[in-house]
């Protein structure tokens, strides 16, 4: 998840409860800006469900500038025998059909790679540094009185930098990429003379500003991408996954149960389901105040991620509701978790405003996650133990009644 260590997460939380009670400051301002730079200056920081939707989102992309690419290269042929002398028309005419090959390469590696990120981050530099590739190697081939003939080659170095900010890059990427094409100018012009001229200085200024602009583009465009989807798959006040992100990371799940499975593993990995619910909450809002009440919701949520692990997910399901997945866990394991957790809750100092001690419990129903049945059905198997739990008495875990294996 994108909130994966408990200190990122009541950073957010911090931040979100700061913005509710009082209008923004110029340091909070710059506090954001600055987080919002390191989560775009590498993928370091991403979690790995935003991995996979900005590999998505990356892979449009590579398919739609890779159709372009390709549609245009071949016209250009039709310049090149215009402008060219006969003898040297092949040299150019084979680099455009590598060229070609290349990106239909690109365009079918793109294509195929749904889910492969490491494919489609390949396939996005590919793009790049073919028509690069292809430049440098014409360069390289023909004699250099003849370098002045190429028309339309030049522009290949600004037009790539200018496609940089068509792809949401971090900027390290994007900046590796625009140093990448610098170098390609320079060395262009070495080969028709004009390094260290007026005209030659004028042009790397020209790339150096057109970098900078795609550089701010990627910015913008990857720090709206993560904000989206924050938006869509977070929950704003807590920070933990909601309802939505929940059901299709349940899906996740159970796919990946079937695939081990299917690769011929003899055991399911075993996954299992906790609901939590929050007992008199009415009363701590009654009590001490709504903004307390959001309060102690941000500090069960930090407990929640303290206790489990990295991989297991923690959501909030709605209201002083939460769900935890435990992958790899089976039932026993599960009661166990759930019991550790439901004695922290009970252990911890709660506080609220001028940190006045909120005594807080809470219920928990436990099931295990078949892998073949609707992840509703395995919720309403968790709830109905969770009320069970409340019926009882709260402060208590109740394993849930299991369906009888077909
Ligand atoms: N502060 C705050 N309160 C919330 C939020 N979402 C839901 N609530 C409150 O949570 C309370 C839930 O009350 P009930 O469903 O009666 O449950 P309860 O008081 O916890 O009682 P039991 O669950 O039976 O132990 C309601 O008062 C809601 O207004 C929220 O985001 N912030």
């Amino acid at each position: 998840m994108l909130f994966s260590k408990s200190r990122e997460l009541r950073e957010y939380q911090n931040r979100r409860l700061d913005e509710l009670a009082e209008p923004p400051e110029v340091g909070h301002e710059l506090f954001v800006g600055l987080s919002a730079l390191r989560d775009t200056l590498s993928s370091r920081y991403h979690s790995r469900d935003f991995t996979f939707a900005h590999a998505r989102y990356l892979r449009s992309r590579v398919l739609a500038l890779g159709l372009i690419f390709a549609l245009l290269s071949p016209l250009w042929i039709v310049v090149d025998s215009l402008m060219l002398p006969t003898e040297l028309l092949g040299y150019t005419l084979l680099g455009r059909v590598i060229l070609l090959l290349g990106l239909v390469g690109v365009l079918a590696l793109a294509y195929f790679s749904r889910e492969r990120i490491r494919h489609i981050r390949f396939s996005a530099g590919m793009l790049l540094a073919l028509p690069a590739g292809f430049y440098l190697l014409v360069l390289s081939m023909l004699p250099p009185d003849q370098v002045h003939g190429l028309v339309g080659y030049g522009f290949i170095p600004f037009l790539l930098v200018a496609a940089l900010s068509v792809f949401p890059f971090t900027l390290l990427e994007s900046l590796a990429a625009g140093l990448a094409m610098l170098g390609l100018l320079a060395f262009s012009q070495t080969v028709d003379g004009s390094w260290l001229t007026g005209h030659g200085v004028e042009s790397i200024w020209l790339l150096s500003s057109l970098l900078i602009v795609s550089l701010a583009a990627n910015h913008f465009q990857l720090s709206l991408l993560l904000r989206l989807y924050r938006q869509a798959t977070h929950d704003p006040l807590t920070g933990l996954f909601n309802r939505g992100a929940l059901e299709v990371h349940l899906e996740k799940v159970q796919a990946w149960q079937r695939d081990t499975e299917g690769r011929g593993s003899l055991v399911c990995v075993p996954c299992s389901l906790l609901m939590l619910d929050l007992d008199h909450f009415k009363h701590i809002n009654d009590s001490y105040g709504h903004s307390v009440g959001d309060g102690v919701l941000c500090q069960f949520a930090e407990l929640l991620v303290r206790q489990t692990r990295r991989h297991d997910c923690v959501a909030r399901y709605g209201g002083e509701e939460f769900v935890i997945i435990l992958v790899g866990s089976g039932q026993a394991r599960a009661l166990e978790v759930a019991e550790r957790i439901r004695y922290a809750v009970e252990k911890t100092e709660f506080t609220g405003h001028d940190d006045e001690p909120i005594p807080v419990t809470t219920s928990i129903g436990v099931t295990h996650l078949q892998q073949d049945e609707p992840p509703q059905e395995a919720l309403k198997r968790a709830d109905e133990a969770l009320y069970q739990a409340k019926r009882e008495g709260r402060n208590q875990v109740i394993s849930a009644v299991e369906p009888a294996l077909p």
